[in-house]
């Protein structure tokens, strides 16, 4: 089944709208996982079974591996996700960038290294930076559109001929890179106006949309601008609010996070139309 397919059917079966992003901060981990060297795994494990019913996609960030040279855990991850869970897309937000050569090994690493459904990828150095992880014709490649950060606005509201510089890029992928049909884009739910513009230009191709929970973006609002006439469209991500949830009475902090995961998406739901 290729990455549109499965994302397809994981937004029926869960009934959800929901991306569980997994950045895995040990300094933030429970006593018990602290110091551990199978710590990370054994963390994202708990929160990957708490909410696998409740989630559209699972995504973890590459950086927290790479970061602590843990890459062997991500992989481990990856393919507990996989054996454990292979109607769930898997997306490694990795947002690569470089010239053709290079880009064809950061999806060699993406997608036969961690077997990831799909990847982020920053369309900054063009279509030929892009085009190599197209090869993979059951994958899908997610191009940074119009960020969640404040600073996006830097670049991405430039004008470029009478519009702004994100909506070129929306453009440009719907109309002239998607040529498989296996391309999303990342719209950040700290803009819904932008949202909006983007779900007008592009039909119905999926957005991954990070920036409710920690970053505050508003899911009525995110909801309403970025649904598909058929109430779906979207992975909407939320990492720290769910992963560090806070638990209540005798939970642990995977129930916290299944806690916090439920409640996202039945919120996200009750906008969906
Ligand atoms: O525009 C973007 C693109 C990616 N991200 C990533 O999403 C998560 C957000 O984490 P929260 O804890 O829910 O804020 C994180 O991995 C970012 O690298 C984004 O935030 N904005």
């Amino acid at each position: 089944m290729n990455f549109i397919d499965k994302l397809n059917a994981a937004w029926k079966r869960n009934d959800s709208l929901l991306c569980v992003g997994l950045d895995p901060d040990t300094a933030r981990f429970p006593a018990h996982l602290q110091g551990r060297p199978d710590g990370i795994v054994e963390f994202c494990k708990a929160i990957i079974d708490a909410t696998a019913d409740l989630a559209c996609a699972f995504k973890p960030q590459i950086a927290y591996f790479a970061a602590l040279g843990a890459e062997d855990q991500l992989e481990a991850i990856c393919r507990y996700l996989r054996d454990n869970y292979p109607h769930i897309p898997l997306i490694l937000d990795a947002k690569r960038g470089d010239i053709g050569a290079t880009a064809h090994q950061y999806a060699r690493e993406a997608f036969d290294r961690y077997g990831a459904d799909t990847v982020t990828v920053n369309p900054y150095m063009g279509f030929d930076s892009v085009e190599p992880y197209m090869e993979w014709k059951d994958r899908g490649v997610i191009v940074l559109c119009r960020t969640s950060n404040a600073g996006g606005s830097d670049l991405q509201f430039l004008d470029v001929g009478g519009q702004p510089l994100y909506q070129h890029v929306a453009r440009l992928v719907a109309e002239k890179w998607n040529r498989n049909g296996q391309c999303a884009l990342v719209v950040g739910a700290t803009f819904p106006e932008e949202l909006a513009q983007v779900r007008a230009i592009v039909g119905d191709m999926p957005l991954l949309v990070p920036g409710i929970g920690a970053q505050g973006g508003d899911i009525e609002a995110t909801v309403k601008s970025g649904r598909t006439a058929v109430g779906t469209g979207m992975m909407i991500n939320s990492s720290r609010a769910i992963i560090y949830a806070q638990p209540q009475g005798d939970e642990d902090f995977a129930a916290a996070a299944r806690r916090v995961a439920a409640e996202t998406r039945d919120a996200i739901n009750r906008y969906r139309g």
